[in-house]
């Protein structure tokens, strides 16, 4: 696993990839291809922690990866170090022209830096991708500009991500990450009522970081961490109206055709096709049934994968 580490614990000189590469898309990978093909440097990818919407708006920013799933991501493609660089109000106030000089010069020491075309950096965002250019030129830094890439639908984003995750879309999900959406989720306990209606649920704690899918009842993979059996689950991923209409959302998964006892043990969960939407039913059993149905569901499309 590649080192996660801050500016001053970096191993030095480097060439570097800068932006937050939420999800790590294929106009992603193009960035990061033109410092690890690069002998001008460490190849490191450095991303600001938390994000500068976050410190500056108080707005929440839900990841695709968290910086723990990222060092792993980005070792497949020859990086060799993550830097985060604590953002902070003194941070945020540091010109495009400080920023490069302390940071990327004095202690990064970069060697050569690639960014993607609506890059942008210091106070109020006023270093753009010209800006760079000049302040690499006169430092004798090698910069890589990548253009935005595109597809038919539109521009390889993280937000474009985001909304079709949020929309239950895993298929366009998957298409556009170039790999299957995952979390992880640390069984604990539940109400202790799946049992008593015929369908145990391991109950997940989730880092409270990590984007999820939009709420509804899902098929998916199941696999607890580092074992190899993947398990056909149903997941219920959002409120339990019949039971409990105000407690907060739940995830929650049954392993189909299965009796192991999980608690206690981390699961890494790939959604694969959302099913429906919570429902409120009139009484257990009748709630017991529509599992049994969704199940079944599950199972049809977990099977032809
Ligand atoms: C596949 C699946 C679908 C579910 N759908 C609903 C639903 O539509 N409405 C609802 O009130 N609860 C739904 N539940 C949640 C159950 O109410 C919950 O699993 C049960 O009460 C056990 O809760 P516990 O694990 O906290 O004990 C669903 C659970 C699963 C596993
Ligand atoms: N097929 C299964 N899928 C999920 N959990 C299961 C399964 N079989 C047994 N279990 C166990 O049952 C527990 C959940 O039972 P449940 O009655 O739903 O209680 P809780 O309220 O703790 O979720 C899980 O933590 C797990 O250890």
């Amino acid at each position: 696993m590649i080192p996660l580490c801050s500016p001053s614990q970096a191993c030095l000189p480097t060439a570097i990839a800068l932006g937050s590469f939420d999800g790590l898309h294929a106009g992603h990978k193009r960035v990061i291809k033109e410092i690890t093909n690069s002998d001008k440097g460490v190849p490191t990818v450095v991303s600001f922690w938390p994000h500068p919407r976050e410190v500056l708006y108080g707005e929440s920013r839900l990841r695709l990866d968290l910086p723990s799933e990222k060092g792993a991501l980005l070792e497949t493609l020859g990086v060799k170090q993550l830097v985060l660089v604590p953002f902070d109000h003194y941070l945020a106030e540091l010109t495009a022209e400080k920023f490069f000089n302390e940071v990327l010069i004095n202690k990064l020491q970069s060697k050569r830096i690639a960014v993607g075309a609506n890059f942008r950096f210091g106070k109020n965002r006023e270093g753009d991708p010209y800006v760079l250019k000049k302040l690499c030129e006169s430092a004798d830094l090698e910069l890589s500009i990548v253009p935005i890439l595109e597809d038919a639908q539109g521009r390889m984003s993280s937000s474009r991500i985001r909304s079709e995750l949020k929309q239950g879309n895993l298929k366009a999900t998957k298409d556009l990450l170039g790999r299957p959406y995952i979390f992880r989720g640390l069984v604990i306990p539940g109400k202790g009522l799946g049992k008593t209606i015929g369908w145990p649920t391991a109950n997940l704690q989730v880092d409270g970081r990590k984007l999820l899918p939009g709420i509804g009842v899902y098929a998916a993979w199941a696999t607890k961490l580092n074992g190899k059996n993947k398990f056909p689950a149903v997941m219920n991923l959002g409120p339990q109206p019949t039971i409990d209409p105000l407690a907060p959302s739940a995830v929650e998964v049954h392993l189909l055709n299965q009796e192991i006892d999980l608690t206690q043990n981390e699961l890494i969960i790939e959604p694969v096709k959302r099913i429906r939407s919570q429902k409120k039913f009139k009484d257990l059993n009748t709630l017991s049934e529509q599992i049994g149905l969704d199940a079944k569901i599950a199972q049809e499309i977990l099977s032809k994968i």
